[in-house]
C-alpha cells in the first residue's frame, strides 16, 4: 500500500485560535504529511470562511467540523453555504433527526448542481467519541453507546447522508449494518501515551482503527503536541499502512 494511499485516509484538526497565521503555519509544516485539514469550531469562530479558503488555495482539501445541530431548515441553509465554500466533507448532529438529515442531503445536491460544484460529503456524528455509557445514562437514554451508534448509523443511512463519525470501537457493526461504501470517519485516535488534558473516552489506535475498516482518521493533540509533530504524523501513516495491509 503506498504512502499516498495512507496520508489520504489521515485528518489533522486544526484546532487553534491564536491567529489565522499560525493555522496556516501547520497547514504549509503538514501539507504532504496528512491528507485533510479539519476546521473545527475553534478555528471556524475565529477565522471564518477565510481560513477554509486559504487553505484551498495550498490545493489541500477541508473537512469543516461545525456539526450543525438544529430544526432541518436552518441545517440545510448552512449546509448550503457548505457546498458554496467547496469543502470536501462537513457535517451535522444525527441527534437533529431524520427530517433534518434528509432535507439537508437534498439541498446539498441540489445546491450543488445549481452552482455546478462538487457534492461534498455529508456526514453524521453519531455518539462524541467523549461520552460513554455513563455519560448517554446520565443524559437520559436507556441506549448503551454501541447501540446508540449503531441506531444513528442506519438512520443517517436512510436520510441520504454519506457516512458517520464514530467512535472507531463502534466501526466494525457500522459496516456490517451499512455496507462498504458508507463513509466511516473516526475521532478519538490514541497510542498507548495519553495525551494531557484528554477528553477522549472511546479510543483506539490509529493502526486498528483501520483494520476494522474505519475510512478517515482525526487526529489533532497527538499531533499537535507532539515533540516533533511532521514525524508523528509520518508515524500514524505508517500505522495506518500497516492497519490497511492488515484488513
Ligand atoms: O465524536 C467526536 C467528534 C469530533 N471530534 C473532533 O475530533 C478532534 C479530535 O481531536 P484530538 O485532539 O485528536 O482528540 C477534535 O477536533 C474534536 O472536535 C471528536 O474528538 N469526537
Amino acid at each position: 500500500m503506498s504512502n499516498k494511499a495512507a496520508r489520504e485516509k489521515l485528518i489533522f484538526a486544526l484546532d487553534m485560535g491564536k491567529g489565522l497565521d499560525e493555522a496556516m503555519s501547520w497547514v504549509r509544516r503538514l501539507t504532504g504529511h496528512v491528507g485533510v485539514f479539519k476546521v473545527g469550531k475553534e478555528a471556524f469562530t475565529r477565522f471564518g470562511p477565510k481560513l477554509v479558503q486559504e487553505i484551498q488555495e495550498t490545493g489541500s482539501r477541508v473537512f469543516l467540523d461545525l456539526k450543525f445541530h438544529d430544526i432541518p431548515n436552518t441545517v440545510a441553509r448552512a449546509a448550503e453555504g457548505a457546498v458554496e465554500m467547496g469543502v470536501a466533507m462537513f457535517n451535522v448532529h444525527t441527534l437533529g433527526g431524520k427530517s433534518m438529515m434528509e432535507e439537508t442531503a437534498k439541498a446539498v445536491r441540489e445546491m450543488a448542481r445549481k452552482r455546478n460544484l462538487p457534492v461534498p460529503l455529508v456526514l453524521g456524528v453519531t455518539v462524541l467519541t467523549s461520552l460513554n455509557d455513563d455519560d448517554l445514562r446520565a443524559l437520559g437514554f436507556s441506549y448503551s453507546t454501541a447501540e446508540l451508534v449503531l441506531r444513528l448509523a442506519r438512520m443517517a443511512q436512510d436520510a441520504g447522508l454519506s457516512g458517520v463519525v464514530a467512535s472507531a470501537q463502534d466501526v466494525e457493526a457500522i459496516r456490517g449494518a451499512c455496507g462498504k461504501d458508507f463513509v466511516i470517519v473516526t475521532p478519538g485516535i490514541r497510542g498507548s501515551a495519553r495525551v494531557s488534558g484528554d477528553d477522549q473516552k472511546r479510543t483506539l489506535t490509529a493502526e486498528e482503527a483501520i483494520r476494522r475498516g474505519s475510512d478517515y482518521l482525526v487526529v489533532g493533540r497527538p499531533i499537535q503536541t507532539a515533540a516533533d509533530p511532521v514525524a508523528a504524523a509520518d508515524e500514524l501513516c505508517q500505522e495506518i499502512a500497516r492497519g490497511l495491509d492488515a484488513r
